[in-house]
């Protein structure tokens, strides 16, 4: 039987959707469906044909095509959704709830339809409990429902430290967990630069306010940008889940899954570190953390745990 590319959708071809089409494509990760609502058709048909022109010029082998249409979408091997509504300044992710809760719901909807046997990765906010209403809506296993937020999260933690330390960003490995909110957990005992624990590198209040800037990493970019949030380093880490999961390549990596157990938390969505591979959520892995830690964590997962409750009592 021949062999064929991936397929992979985007919903949602806005700043982090189409700067996702665009990197997933550049890495050859497989053929790429950029799909919005009906009444934007047009403009996500030009920015995928834009992008499809770039492709002889960059020597990338991936289709790319804008569609309103989910026939065209139709058995993605991976769907990410990036639809829904950013924030502004003065803004925190849990007020998008009401309007991204009703927006996922229907996209699952029409991804359960199209593409049953999809990897999904959602990235709409509030991530943890947008994860929540796909895993609903989708009824899929739990191992293909993935949210993202600790790429993201500990790649701006791993950015912070890079700086402060003056070497390569590849030698620095971070592990952020908990919810994608400002109380999201660096572990500082997790973090190693060339394998070397960060405490004998950096002062420990230097060290605590990378921590504390990472928490409000997002939010920091939203205040800059003016008008939306972040978009490249979202897409990058969209891209390197994506590619987790189509290269089978069990990566380590900070995801946001359903809890059943781990941590002592049952039927909870939130970032934990987790192997992802060819079968998507393959384990997750569970950290030996300090008192202090696993109360840092326990805040974390009161925050997200208000938020899915507003969607589970109907309220969004
Ligand atoms: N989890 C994370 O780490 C991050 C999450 N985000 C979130 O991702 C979401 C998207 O952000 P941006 O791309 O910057 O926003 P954007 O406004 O640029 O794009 C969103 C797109 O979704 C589309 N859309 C709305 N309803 C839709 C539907 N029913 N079906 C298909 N498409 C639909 C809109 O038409 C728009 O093109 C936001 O909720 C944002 O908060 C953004 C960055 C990081
Ligand atoms: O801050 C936002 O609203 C978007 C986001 O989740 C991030 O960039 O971490």
């Amino acid at each position: 039987m021949a062999i064929k590319r991936a397929k992979i959708t985007v919903v949602g071809a806005g700043f982090t959707g189409a700067t996702t089409a665009l990197m997933l494509a550049q890495k050859e990760l497989g053929d790429v469906v950029l799909l919005d609502i009906p009444q934007l058709e047009n403009p996500t048909k030009g920015k995928a044909l834009d992008m499809l022109e770039s492709t002889p010029i960059q020597g990338i082998d991936s289709n790319i095509v804008g569609t309103a249409d989910y026939a065209d979408s139709a058995n993605s091997d991976v769907v990410i959704i990036t639809a829904g509504i950013a924030r502004k300044p003065g803004m925190s992710r849990d007020d998008l709830v009401n309007t991204n809760a009703g927006i996922v719901r229907s996209v699952c909807e029409n991804v359960k339809a199209t593409s049953p046997d999809a990897y999904v990765i959602i990235l709409s906010n509030p991530v943890d409990a947008m994860t929540y209403v796909a895993n609903k809506t989708l009824g899929f296993p739990k191992n293909r429902v993935i949210g993202q937020s600790g790429v993201l999260d500990t790649a701006r933690y791993n950015t912070f430290l890079a700086q402060a330390l003056n070497v390569s960003v590849e030698d620095v490995r971070g592990v952020v967990l908990g919810g994608h909110g400002d109380d999201m957990v660096p572990l500082v005992r997790y973090t190693t630069i060339g394998g070397i624990p960060v405490e004998q590198l950096l002062p420990k209040d230097q060290i605590d306010a990378i921590v504390a800037r990472t928490r409000v990493g997002g939010g920091e970019i939203v205040n800059l940008l003016g008008n939306g949030s972040a978009y490249y380093a979202p897409a990058a880490s969209l891209v390197q889940m994506t590619e987790a999961i189509l290269k089978d390549k069990k990566r380590i990596l900070p995801i946001i899954a359903l809890l059943q157990g781990e941590y002592g938390y049952e039927n909870l969505f939130m970032g934990v570190l987790a192997v992802l591979g060819g079968d998507g959520i393959e384990r997750v892995i569970e950290l030996d953390l300090t008192a202090e830690e696993k109360a840092a964590l326990e805040k974390s997962a009161e925050s997200v745990r208000a938020v899915i409750k507003i969607v589970e009592n109907g309220q969004a």
